[in-house]
């Protein structure tokens, strides 16, 4: 069977459609990068949501139009509110995306992030060592990223290799990613096409602000710079996205 490839074309349409699309991003968010990452979503031209609380929660997410689900400084209240949260999306046909950040250190929170993907997110994405824990994800968009971040569904992999070192360097940039993919999910069925353009899109923002900051400090702020102003146009032509075949 023939399989469709994301491309950088694709990725600067789906770009746009973000744009357009504004949409409303939820995220049950790690309290370190909360900021961070309520700021990518924003200049990236979506519309983020960030609250935990349990009587909010069905609100909040009942009006998104995608989930991020992070499991950084979980505690026992935000792992009753993330169950929830699951729930009226999977219900509503919502997609979400997991983020199991440090499942590599615990075991209650490798295994709460296993339960979570048997709920069948579209979209998780990890660190190296996380990935090597929560292993393959089947027909689930599995996303180890890092100097190249490496993609697959089960059928197809594809590897984009934009980025800079500094983003290694600044508290977020993966948790940042998430709420980022997320928006992409919104505008695109096809998750990795959609994961693709959004790490594509975060990975040339990294490389543009790389040659105007100083060093990670002021690469944070110069990220936000650029994601914002980055255009269709820019990330078509910076892409470096390959594929399997
Ligand atoms: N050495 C690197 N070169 C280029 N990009 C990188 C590098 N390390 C990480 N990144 C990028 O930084 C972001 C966060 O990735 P990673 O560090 O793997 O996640 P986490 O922050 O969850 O540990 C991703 O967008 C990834 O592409
Ligand atoms: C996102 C992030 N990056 C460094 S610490 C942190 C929060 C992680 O929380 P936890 O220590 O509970 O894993
Ligand atoms: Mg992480």
């Amino acid at each position: 069977m023939t399989q469709t490839y994301p491309t950088a074309e694709k990725a600067a349409e789906l770009l746009e459609r973000v744009r357009v699309r504004r949409p409303r991003v939820h995220c049950l968010m790690n309290t370190v990068v909360q900021k961070f990452t309520a700021d990518g979503i924003t200049v990236i031209g979506a519309i983020p949501s960030m609250t935990s609380s349990p009587d909010e929660i069905a609100d909040f997410v009942s009006k998104a139009d995608v989930l991020t689900v992070n499991l950084g400084t979980l505690d026992a209240e935000r792992r009753n509110v993330i169950e929830r949260a699951v729930e009226i999306a999977n219900d509503a046909g919502k997609p979400w995306i997991l983020d199991p950040v440090h499942c590599d250190y615990s075991p209650s929170r490798l295994a709460f992030a296993r339960t979570l993907i048997a709920r069948r997110p579209s979209v998780v994405r990890g660190n190296k060592a996380e990935m090597a824990l929560i292993g393959k994800t089947g027909d689930i968009l599995g996303i180890e990223t890092g100097a190249a971040d490496q993609l697959t569904d089960g059928t197809r992999s594809v590897t984009v290799r934009n980025g800079h070192r500094w983003m290694a360097e600044v508290t977020g940039t993966g948790c940042l990613s998430g709420g980022v993919i997320a928006a992409f999910l919104t505008v695109e069925p096809d998750a990795l096409a959609a994961a693709t353009a959004a790490l594509a899109a975060t990975g040339v923002a990294a490389e543009q602000a790389a040659e105007f900051a100083r060093g990670p400090g002021s690469f944070g702020v110069a990220f936000l710079d650029t994601l914002s102003a980055l255009t269709p146009e820019a990330l078509r032509k910076a892409a470096r996205i390959d594929h399997d075949h």
